[in-house]
C-alpha cells in the first residue's frame, strides 16, 4: 500500500440535519484520537450535503479531517441561482469537491464535458476534485481499464495543473450489496495510476475506489496487489461510525510510512 492510504465518505443526502450532526458528534473525536489519522498516515474527508458542512468544519476544527462538497458549480459568482460557487466553498473551509459521481451524471445530466468545467472551477480556486469515474456496464477488467483511462481523460481536458483524486466507482457496483471484484478493481486502478504517473500537470494524485466498498475490502485489495489503490471512498458503509473506523485501522495497518517522518512521502 502507498504511504499514506485516504478513507473518503460520501454522506449523499441518506442523512437528515440532526442525524448528520449525531454522526460528526460520534466520529470527529474518535478520528481526532487516531495516531495514525493524527499522523497523515491515514488521510480522511468527510463530504456531506451543502446544509451541513459547517457542522461537518466545526466538528472536525483543528483536526486533519478534510471537509467537502458534493457537486460545484462551473460558473463563477454572479447570476446562476441555485449554484455554489467554488470561491464560497473555499471561503467556508471546504478543500475537497466531488465531481461527476454517477448519480449525478445519471440523474441530473451532467456530461463529462459538465464535470471537466467543475474540475477547472474547482482547482482555480485551490479546491481539490474527488473526481468520480466509472464505466456503467459490465466489462471485463482490461476493457474496464481502458474505458476509464478515456474517460479520466476526458474528464481532465482543459483542468489546470493541480493534483486530483480519482474515485473509481464502477456504476454497477454502486448502492450493490457487494464491491467490484479484487482483481477487477486492482486492474483498473493500477491503469488509472499508470495514467496519472505520465502526466506531471497530476503530480500527487491518488486513486481510490468506491462502490459498496466497506471493512475488509483495503486489506483484500492489497493481498491482490499492495500499492494498486490508495484507499477507499465510502457510502452506506460509513454509516456504522464502527465500521468507518475498522476501515480506517485497517488503512493504518497498510500505510506503510508516516509522511510526517522522515522519509515519508510529502
Ligand atoms: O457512491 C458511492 C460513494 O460515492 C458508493 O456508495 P455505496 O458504498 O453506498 O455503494
Amino acid at each position: 500500500m502507498s504511504a499514506s492510504v485516504t478513507v473518503g465518505v460520501s454522506l449523499k443526502t441518506y442523512f437528515g440535519h440532526a442525524r448528520a450532526r449525531a454522526w460528526f458528534a460520534e466520529i470527529a473525536p474518535r478520528l481526532r484520537a487516531h495516531p495514525a489519522v493524527a499522523d497523515g498516515r491515514v488521510r480522511v474527508f468527510v463530504i456531506p450535503t451543502y446544509l451541513q458542512i459547517a457542522d461537518a468544519v466545526a466538528a472536525f476544527a483543528g483536526s486533519p479531517v478534510r471537509v467537502g462538497a458534493q457537486d460545484v458549480s462551473a460558473y463563477p459568482a454572479g447570476a446562476f441561482t441555485g449554484e455554489v460557487t467554488a470561491s464560497e466553498l473555499a471561503e467556508v473551509s471546504v478543500t475537497v469537491v466531488e465531481i461527476g459521481h454517477a448519480e449525478r451524471r445519471r440523474l441530473f445530466d451532467e456530461t463529462d464535458h459538465v464535470t471537466a468545467a467543475k474540475a477547472t472551477a474547482a482547482v482555480e480556486h485551490g479546491l481539490t476534485p474527488v473526481l468520480c469515474i466509472g464505466e456503467a456496464e459490465h466489462l471485463g477488467a482490461s476493457a474496464a481499464a481502458l474505458a476509464n483511462v478515456e474517460q479520466l481523460a476526458v474528464n481532465l481536458e482543459g483542468v489546470p495543473t493541480g493534483p486530483v483524486i480519482v474515485a473509481y466507482e464502477p456504476v454497477w457496483a454502486i448502492g450493490a450489496a457487494e464491491p467490484a471484484p479484487d482483481a477487477h478493481i486492482v486492474a483498473v486502478c493500477r491503469a488509472l495510476r499508470a495514467a496519472l504517473d505520465a502526466d506531471p500537470a497530476r503530480a500527487g494524485s491518488t486513486v481510490i475506489y468506491g462502490g459498496a466498498a466497506g471493512p475488509g475490502l483495503l486489506a483484500r485489495l492489497d493481498g491482490v496487489e499492495s500499492g494498486a489503490v490508495d484507499g477507499l471512498f465510502l457510502g452506506r458503509f460509513a454509516h456504522d461510525p464502527d465500521a468507518l473506523l475498522s476501515v480506517v485501522d485497517e488503512a493504518a495497518a497498510l500505510a506503510t510510512v508516516s509522511p510526517l517522518t522522515p522519509g515519508g512521502a510529502p
